[in-house]
């Protein structure tokens, strides 16, 4: 790419002359007719000027969507030499070429502030970025059949060949300001889990695998059935049983970007909106919790208090953060419907929406129905399959005499995988397979043996429940029966004197 300096000076005199031509115009003609005089001479310079003229802005539409071209055409600009690197960090001033099938464009960037006044508290806000790109006009076509099309198609190669995937979190709309602040902070993606990483059954992780790549690839097959480039999973499961790690894998296989919508800091459903729709596409966005993000726990958190203690049996901490959600929630289930069903007719294609929750059964179904969460996969308890994964990733073993004794003792018991890990992984240099496997028999037999435990105290407890029940409704029913037999005794002799009195009748009679 070379400076654009020689365009000028090759339209410089013909310029030069149409100045001169004004400016002599304007100085003898009569101020009455200067007007439509302007409006002629401007039609001749158009005419005149031989080149055509397109400008990419960085947000299109109602200001609220960042241009996917302008995004792409930094992309390819940045990488086609330094100068244009430059050229993007630069003041937006300089201007570059380069060459398209024999055939010279200009590109420049362009910043503009608004004119009109105002306090901006982010004077970001007051600026509008563009890419100008020019071209003789009898290259038109060229420009609009192929070169456009080139730019755009290798902008997104760049795109995703540099692509450093990204995590968002929602920030708080207070924290929002004009248009273009930032509704979404991002950190650098980079949890290491990925599918061989993932311990679950084997063939179910397979199935998920193909879906998943298959949906990636699925454009056109999308296109033709008329459907929305979308879909969704449900991921439930106990805690600890690799929901979030699912969906870390999902993202390392796609190479998609994750939001991580924190619904309760959404106020309401236009925000809700917006944030959608400032997502980009090839990203997963996932609601964690969402029976404690919204208020479709509004009927049954009633319930659950009268209830008892549903969630006692989860560990406190979480316990705890799930209910300070639940307070904070602000986005009902309508709303939060409408938003999904929005999204999949108002964003751009490639996209995976993905809910986990510990309590399936709360799931109101009108949420979790088929054409919104599309799949619905539960992460449970750790499986021989999910176990064998583990040991070659910790220890590095595909066998060894224990995995008869671990295979008997996980189908009897009931262990998450997230500890599994803890007791497979060394905890120290001096920790050899052996010590790890055993250790992990150690901790199953005693699982093994609490659970048993906790059946039989709880068979005990109830026992003695209902043996205390029975005590506190013996003399109940000891009065019952004494009660009983002296009600039947008065019915007894009422019926004798009910018998005299009609006797008594029907002697009067
Ligand atoms: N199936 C699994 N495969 C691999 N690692 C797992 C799996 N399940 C749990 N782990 C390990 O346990 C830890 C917790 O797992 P994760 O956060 O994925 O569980 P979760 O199901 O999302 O739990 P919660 O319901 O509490 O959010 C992770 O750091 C991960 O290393
Ligand atoms: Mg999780």
């Amino acid at each position: 790419m070379a400076m654009v300096g020689e365009m000028w000076s090759h339209l410089g005199s013909t310029m030069g002359t149409l100045m001169l031509v004004y400016t002599v115009f304007k100085q003898f003609f009569p101020h009455h007719l200067q007007g439509s005089f302007e409006k002629y001479f401007n039609r001749i310079v158009r005419y005149a000027y031989p080149y055509v003229e397109i400008t990419f802005d960085e947000f299109t539409g109602e200001r609220m969507k960042r241009s996917e071209a302008y995004s792409r055409i930094k992309s390819y600009l940045s990488d086609k030499s330094t100068a244009s690197a430059k050229l993007l960090s630069m003041d937006y001033n300089e201007e570059i070429t380069e060459e398209f099938q024999g055939v010279k464009i200009w590109w420049s960037a362009k910043r503009t502030l608004s004119k009109t006044p105002r306090i901006a508290i982010y004077p970001a806000d007051d600026e509008k970025k563009s890419y100008k790109l020019t071209v003789h006009k009898r290259h038109r076509e060229l420009i609009t059949q192929s070169y456009i099309s080139h730019v755009m198609k290798e902008g997104k190669e760049i795109e995703t060949r540099n692509r450093q995937r990204k995590l968002y979190s929602n920030n708080p709309s207070q924290d929002w300001d004009g248009y273009r602040s930032n509704k979404w902070s991002n950190v650098l993606f980079e949890h290491p889990a990925t599918f061989d990483t993932l311990a679950m059954d084997a063939k179910l992780k397979e199935e998920i695998k193909n879906d998943l790549i298959k949906f990636s690839k699925g454009k056109d097959y999308y296109a033709r059935i008329g459907k929305a480039w979308k879909c969704g999973y449900l991921l439930y499961g106990p805690p600890g049983t690799g929901k979030s790690s699912m969906i870390a894998a999902m993202a390392n296989l796609l190479n998609y970007d994750v939001y991580d919508l924190e619904l309760t800091a959404v106020k309401e459903n236009t925000e809700l909106r917006r944030l959608l729709l400032d997502t980009s596409s090839k990203s997963i966005i996932v609601i964690e919790d969402i029976d404690c993000s919204i208020d479709l726990t509004g009927q049954r958190e009633k319930k659950t208090e009268k209830d008892g203690n549903e969630d006692e049996h989860s560990d406190p901490v979480t316990k705890r953060v799930k209910d300070k959600k639940k307070k904070n929630s602000k986005v009902t289930l309508s709303r939060l419907l409408n938003c999904i069903d929005g999204l999949w007719s108002f964003c751009g294609g490639e996209r995976i929406i993905v809910f986990t929750t510990n309590y399936v059964e709360k799931l109101d179904p009108a949420l979790i129905r088929r054409g919104r969460m599309d799949k619905h996969i539960e992460l449970s308890y750790c499986c021989f399959d999910a176990f064998k994964v583990f040991a070659k990733n910790y220890l590095e073993v595909d066998s060894h005499s224990l995995f008869g004794e671990i295979e008997s003792l996980l189908g009897e018991t009931n262990m998450t995988p997230a500890d599994v890990a803890e007791n497979l992984m060394p905890k120290s240099d001096y920790d050899d397979v052996e010590t790890c496997l055993k250790r992990l028999v150690e901790a199953l037999k005693d699982t093994k043996e609490e659970a048993k435990k906790k059946v039989e105290d709880e068979a005990r407890l109830m026992a003695e429940k209902e043996e205390e029940e029975k005590q506190r409704k013996k003399p109940e029913k000891e009065e019952k029966e004494q009660s009983g037999k002296d009600v039947k005794e008065v019915k007894e002799n009422g019926v004798a004197k009910v018998g005299e009195e009609v006797k008594e009748i029907g002697v009067t009679h």
